[in-house]
């Protein structure tokens, strides 16, 4: 479960918060699709959950843990069970899929295993298994840098499942994909989900992927938590609360 309270967020100069009191409790079962305008705070909103972004005030809570003052090691180890996925994939472009996905275990690796490449022989079955669930099984030893955007983003999910994450965050991913891939990859997303119960956040900018796919929707705008509901709870009026002029 994640917990926000009063959470706010002020970037360095701005005279305005890009999170302004935001209170919020999400559950192990939900898939949560963000929406809101361009500024409306989505991705710091994303990025406060993995303490990748600090707070101003308030504080997050990730499985009963305080997130923003804990320790810089607990906070790596809380990184570690928090699988990010990105607009624009941050993989290693000249690694293989394959090597590519056994960097989602370098948090649990001495730096030596890490930067010598050892891996085990179940990490690598793990791997395999993985790329078999994104539907790459075929790709493992291609370079990342030879694939399409779609694919690119799967190896970017495997990546992320093989840190065997408790919480699932996406900043944007399917914002560099074109519609029907877009479909394929939160289909992907959703499937996941069900299979592993793993809460889930995804910021997206298409209305209709998150009416689609999410269960729980919740709408910033300046900031604030300006809606929370389910899709079918999306009407006009709460489309005009979250994009209006
Ligand atoms: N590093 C930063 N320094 C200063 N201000 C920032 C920084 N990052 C974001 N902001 C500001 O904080 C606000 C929220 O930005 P954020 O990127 O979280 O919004 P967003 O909803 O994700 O937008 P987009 O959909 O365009 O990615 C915006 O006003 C933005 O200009």
């Amino acid at each position: 479960m994640i917990q926000l309270r009063e959470v706010t967020v002020r970037y360095p100069g701005s005279s305005y918060p890009a999170i302004d009191q935001l209170s919020v409790d999400i559950y192990k079962e939900e898939f949560v699709c963000v929406l809101g305008k361009s500024g409306a705070g989505k991705s710091t909103f994303i990025r406060t959950l993995n303490a990748l972004q600090p707070v101003s005030e308030g504080e997050v809570l990730v499985s009963d843990q305080a997130v923003h003052s804990a320790s810089e090691k607990q906070q790596r180890s809380m990184r570690m069970k928090a699988g990010m996925i990105f607009q624009h994939f941050h993989l290693i472009p000249r690694l293989t899929v394959l090597q590519n996905v056994l960097t989602g275990r370098f948090g649990q690796k001495k730096s030596y295993q890490a930067l010598l490449g050892l891996f085990s022989h179940e990490e690598r079955e793990q791997a395999y298994h993985i790329l078999r669930q994104v539907g790459l099984n075929d790709m493992a030893q291609r370079r990342v840098d030879a694939l399409s955007g779609g694919q690119k983003q799967r190896v970017g999910i495997a990546r992320s499942l093989m840190q065997d994450p408790e919480i699932f965050l996406g900043d944007e991913p399917v914002a560099s994909l074109d519609p029907s891939t877009s479909e394929t990859i939160f289909h992907l997303l959703r499937k996941i989900h069900d299979e592993k119960q793993l809460l889930s956040i995804m910021n997206v900018h298409d209305v209709s992927l998150a009416r689609k796919y999410a269960s729980r929707i919740l709408g910033l705008r300046d900031g604030k938590l300006v809606f929370d509901g389910g899709p079918d709870e999306l009407d006009e009026a709460a489309y005009q609360t979250i994009y209006g002029a």
